[in-house]
């Protein structure tokens, strides 16, 4: 029997909720050049909402060539693939860098995905939309995404939504036209309060929410988002180590992923940023068993669950829930 830890190790795991830039770790960013200052200060045990975004600068500034983001996106995905994540989601923000346009940033990464080394991890991408950019500036990204759905269709899966929470503004109409192209569409929704665009978002019903934080009462002291929340059912992507280290949950114990536990909801475990909340799957596993006492088919059943709310392919599906099926025969 393996103890609880190499356990949530050897589960096979399905990440759909992992930043690009923020998932570089210290060795990776050492390869990239990167001083010890500069890692020092992206990985944090503890900051603010606020704070961290000004992290994710030293990591775009590591990926500002061509060459760098390949290379970060191979090893990214290598040391996922080296947790037992055997399906990744991974996302990113299309950049303008001095190297290359956004359409070659998008292209970069896609080219590190087909490359990818290990065989047992299957890898999608998510573009993200940058909350702090204007419509405009969105709408432009957004019809590269599309272009690039077009091209890659198994590859490129979706649109995520993302960038600081205090800023910006959500665009329906953007995720519609996303929408009617093809792309699922995973918004960060929630993250900190602010109940006026968590409804508009809501009432969009995009196919996943990042965090979700303030939609149970106990945190808006609101019940009408709650109501409308469990209605729709949208599973949520929960980053329990982000979360704590941002502040927006006192504790792994008191996350708001016991809501979801308490009243069957939808939701997986991820790790939102792995570089810059110093994690893993694996941990985020350990993190919510030791927090909720939960037993080995507990966890076996997030991650079987997972595959469903994924983007995956329908045969691909199939192919995840098998292969989690035969790991238990042989392993619980
Ligand atoms: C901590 N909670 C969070 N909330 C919202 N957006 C986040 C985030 N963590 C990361 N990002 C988004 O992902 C970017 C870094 O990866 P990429 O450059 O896209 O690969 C950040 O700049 C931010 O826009
Ligand atoms: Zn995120």
């Amino acid at each position: 029997m393996l103890e609880m830890e190499s356990f949530c190790e050897k589960l096979p795991k399905i990440e759909l909720h992992a930043h690009l830039n923020g998932s570089l770790s210290r060795n990776t960013l050492r390869q990239l050049g990167c001083t010890d200052d500069a890692i020092l200060e992206y990985q944090s045990e503890q900051t603010t909402i606020e704070e961290v975004f000004k992290l994710f600068k030293v990591a775009h500034k590591a990926t500002s060539t061509k060459k760098n983001l390949y290379l970060s996106t191979k090893t990214v995905i290598k040391e996922f693939a080296e947790d037992n994540v055997i399906y990744l989601e991974l996302r990113t923000t299309p950049r303008k860098e001095l190297d290359m346009t956004e359409e070659e940033y998008i292209q970069t990464v896609i080219n590190a995905i087909i490359d990818k080394e290990s065989p047992n991890i299957i890898v999608k991408l998510l573009l993200s939309l940058d909350r702090r950019r204007n419509h405009q500036e969105q709408s432009e990204t957004l019809d590269a995404i599309i272009k690039f759905k077009n091209m890659y269709p198994d590859i490129v899966r979706g649109v995520d939504l993302s960038g600081d929470p205090a800023q910006g503004t959500f665009y329906r109409d953007l995720f519609e036209k996303a929408r009617r192209n093809g792309l699922f569409c995973a918004i960060h929704c929630a993250e900190i309060k602010n109940n006026t665009e968590v409804i508009d978002i809501l009432n969009f019903k995009p196919e996943r929410l990042g965090h979700g934080t303030f939609l149970h009462p106990n945190y808006t002291s609101n019940a009408e988002i709650w109501n409308l929340y469990t209605k729709l059912q949208i599973p949520v992507e929960c980053c329990l180590s982000s979360n704590v280290i941002c502040l927006t949950s006192k504790s792994h114990r008191e996350h708001h992923v016991q809501e979801w536990m308490k009243n069957d909801l939808p939701y997986c475990l991820a790790t939102d940023d792995k570089g810059v909340f110093n994690t893993t799957l694996s941990k985020e596993f350990l993190h919510l068993q030791e927090s909720f006492n939960l037993n080995k088919k507990d966890l076996w059943k997030i991650s079987d669950n997972a595959i469903n709310y994924s983007f995956a392919l329908s045969e691909e599906k199939e192919m995840l829930h098998e292969k989690l099926k035969l790991w238990k025969i042989q392993n619980m």
